[in-house]
């Protein structure tokens, strides 16, 4: 359907004036004199005597039925002055009047001139009312009426003006004594004033006229364009539907550009200027009627490339070479009901823009070129960006925003979720149905790719997805998410708190060969991850852990099997997120725990294989830390053979090193075993064994001094180093300390202080 766009666009030209059957707004107003026969000159905000005094020389006001005018209060009640009895005057009076008309004839969409004619002066009081009516054209070239209501207090006296189907209802009553607000409608609307409460409504009536032989400006009419775009975004809708294939020529949205430009601030349905105004009109129209959802957003093209210089190096200039990047997103969006949904950034494609290519015809922005450094040659960016109406069927939405990204995709879920909710969380609701739909194709659509799947996880947007579905209590939707993402590597130890919850709510078996698989397809990479997950789910001391034996003995295997080396000759060739990241002690942990709840055996077997690979699993950095949190987390009483051993095993470590003795050094000589046996480490090497040596001083060159207090530091030798800057070439002064007795110093008070919390 790839002529979808183009029909559209072709349909939407037709469209060019703004259809608003209406006008209104308010303006400052500089008092003008207005002046009633046999009254004289009345004071604005106008005060209640006067409107008595004006009552008394103004006639009950007529209306006019076919050729016939009739006084009828049941149908018009109010005063009225005829222009011939009235002078309105003043300077500024009549520019407030021509930029009222302007702004009007902006509304209409009206080009060449406009005359306001004065034609009558109303004094509505308490109860006065205009029933609905249409006015008669008073004079050759009127097309429609103007009502200036000026400043006085009073209440009620709504406007209300109709146009085939559509009804607004205008408050044109101002608290700002020096405002007045207007109103402008075509001749052929209906319009009622209703029932004044209290206080009196000056208004002034104006026939809005074209000079004669110029064409009257007509209410403009798109019934035709409206009806074919309802036609067309119909038919879209049945061809997406009906295709089970989402990437044939069906676009899943439509991005329609608009003409004018508008700032993030300035966007909204209600502010759209000109044509816009009526092509988003016509379109909201053909949206509802076609069950699309329709929305405005910023359109954004970013381009980036490389770039031909063309001029020289003291005129430098640049031409754009090729563009090898772009990105087109929506973002910004607005709803026809003035909110502002928290959808992210959009992506959208060639074959969703009407009509196409139009932002190639549109893209004039100044690209910025950057010049060549080092070997990089001359680039350029450029930014393009303009407001568009973008729509797609409803029942199309979930694949829209599902191949949007997760960024857009899952807070949308959590709004439909939400929605569900508040509304009671009615089973069988059509909120449900869609955000079930949705979640389904989230999960589908979930990235493949390696670091996004990373990001899925610590940006929290599987605990969205997992959260979403139980709140949805859809355990079976996230049972397929698990077993087809999840265990697949889209996986962290983010998501464990959500998973541990949701296998919680499966049926033991199911839940049992899910954690299965999660284990089997992130162990290797993910061990710590792992045992913690198997550590939530096997916690209920109530329990029967005997399902989850699968899923310890895949995580058993992964950790046995790690001395195996990587299959990648090189290890600088493995991709750094395939590597395994370096044990901690709350791996030991969790794996212990989790596994002796399932099989003391297999906790034991985990355990002979930590104290074997003694490299990895340090005794100071990760076993005696791991057996101390263990000793802290378990209560007195038998405790599994496996954290049993490894209790024991810290302590004898702690025993042994205890036992060692603890002297403070009986003379100046030190360890005195360096890296290097060049001529300035021998020399040091000497120094440092001697028993009656404080300080020695070795001049010499920067490369040399460098060079031994690199051998210094490296061999964590007893001294101070100092640099003599007395004299070229400086001097190095190294003075002996006592360093290495105070850090077992140090050493002994921990493990005494260890020992006692891992008890005897
Ligand atoms: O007072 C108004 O707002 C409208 C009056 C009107 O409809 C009329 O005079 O025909
Ligand atoms: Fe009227």
């Amino acid at each position: 359907m790839p002529e979808l766009a183009a029909a559209l666009a072709k349909c939407l030209a037709r469209v060019q004036r703004p259809g608003a059957f209406y006008a209104t707004g308010t303006f400052d107003i500089h008092p003008p004199r207005l002046e009633i026969e046999g009254v004289g000159p009345i004071a604005l905000p106008l005060q209640s005597a006067q409107a008595e005094q004006l009552k008394s020389v103004a006639e009950q006001a007529p209306y006019g039925r076919g050729t016939e005018t009739l006084v009828d209060t049941q149908v018009r009640r109010t005063w009225q002055i005829d222009a011939e009895r009235m002078r309105i005057t003043g300077r500024r009076w009549a520019e407030d009047l021509a930029s009222v008309v302007a702004r009007i004839s902006a509304t209409f969409g009206i080009a060449g001139r406009v005359e306001a004619e004065l034609y009558k002066l109303l004094v509505y009081e308490q109860g006065s009312f205009f029933l609905a009516h249409r006015d008669t054209e008073k004079s050759p070239g009127m097309f429609a009426t103007l009502v200036v209501v000026l400043p006085g207090d009073f209440e009620g006296g709504e406007l209300m003006v109709r146009h085939r189907g559509q009804e607004v209802r205008l408050d044109l009553h101002r608290d700002e004594p020096s405002e007045a607000a207007f109103a402008a409608f075509y001749a052929d609307c209906l319009h009622e004033v209703l029932p004044i409460h209290s206080g009196h409504r000056l208004t002034l009536i104006y026939n809005l006229i074209r000079p004669q032989g110029e064409p009257l400006p007509q209410l403009p009419d798109y019934d035709a364009e409206q009806a074919q775009a309802t036609d067309l975004l119909s038919a879209w809708g049945r061809a997406l539907d009906a295709s089970q294939d989402l990437a044939a020529a069906v676009p899943l949205k439509l991005v329609y550009p608009l003409e004018h430009a508008y700032t993030p601030a300035e966007l909204g349905f209600d502010t759209l200027k000109g044509a816009d105004a009526a092509v988003a009109a016509v379109v909201s129209a053909a949206a509802r009627a076609a069950d699309c959802d329709l929305f405005l957003a910023l359109a954004s093209v970013e381009e980036s490339g490389w770039a031909e210089s063309t001029g020289d190096w003291h005129d430098p200039d640049y031409e754009i070479g090729e563009v090898t990047d772009s990105n087109e997103s929506l973002h910004d969006w607005r709803h026809p009901d003035g909110s502002r949904p928290a959808m992210g950034s959009l992506p959208f494609f060639g074959d969703e823009v009407a009509p196409p290519g139009a932002f190639e015809v549109r893209d004039d922005s100044e690209p910025e070129f950057s010049e060549a450094t080092g070997n990089a040659g001359a680039s350029f960016e450029r930014l393009y960006q303009c407001a568009a109406l973008v729509l797609w069927p409803r029942t199309n939405r979930a694949a829209v925003l599902a191949a949007g990204g997760l960024a857009v995709s899952l807070p949308f879920l959590d709004e439909l979720v939400r929605q569900w909710q508040a509304a009671g969380q009615p089973p069988e609701d059509p909120l449900r149905a869609e955000a079930r739909t949705l979640a389904a194709r989230i999960s589908t659509a979930w990235p493949t790719d390696d670091w996004a799947r990373k990001h899925a996880s610590e940006a929290g947007q599987t605990r969205m997805l997992l959260d979403a579905l139980a709140r949805l209590d859809d355990p079976e939707c996230a049972a397929v998410f698990v077993a087809g993402q999840s265990a697949a590597g889209a996986y962290g130890p983010q998501d464990n708190e959500s998973l541990a919850a949701m296998l919680a709510r499966l049926p033991t078996a199911r839940a049992a060969d899910l954690l299965a698989a999660i284990v089997a397809g992130n162990a290797g990479r993910q061990p710590a991850a792992c045992a913690d997950l198997l550590a939530r789910v096997s916690a209920d001391p109530a329990g029967d852990p005997e399902p989850w034996r699968a899923a310890a003995l895949a995580l058993l295997a992964a950790l046995t099997t790690e001395a195996q080396p990587p299959a990648s000759p090189d290890p600088r060739f493995i991709d750094p997120r395939q590597r395994r990241a370096p044990p901690t002690p709350d791996l030991v942990v969790q794996t212990l725990t989790a596994l002796a709840r399932i099989d003391p055996s297999l906790a034991d077997r985990a355990l002979d294989h930590f104290m074997a690979n003694s490299v990895r699993y340090g005794m100071d950095n990760i076993l005696l830390p791991a057996a101390l949190i263990l000793k802290g987390a378990t209560a007195a009483g038998p405790r599994p053979t496996a954290i049993d051993a490894l209790l024991k095993a810290a302590l004898t470590h702690l025993d042994q090193r205890i036992a060692e003795p603890l002297e403070p050094p009986a003379d100046l000589s030190r360890p005195a075993k360096l890296s290097c046996s060049c001529s300035y480490c021998q020399r040091l090497s000497r120094f440092l064994a001697s028993p009656m040596e404080s300080v020695w001083k070795l001049k010499a060159a920067e490369a040399e001094r460098n060079h031994v207090t690199e051998v210094v530091r490296r061999s964590n030798s007893d001294l101070d180093l100092a640099t003599d800057k007395k004299g070229r070439p400086y001097t190095l002064v190294c003075t002996k300390n006592q360093a290495s007795y105070e850090r077992r110093v140090r050493q002994r008070a921990q493990d005494l202080e260890q020992r006692g919390r891992l008890g005897g």
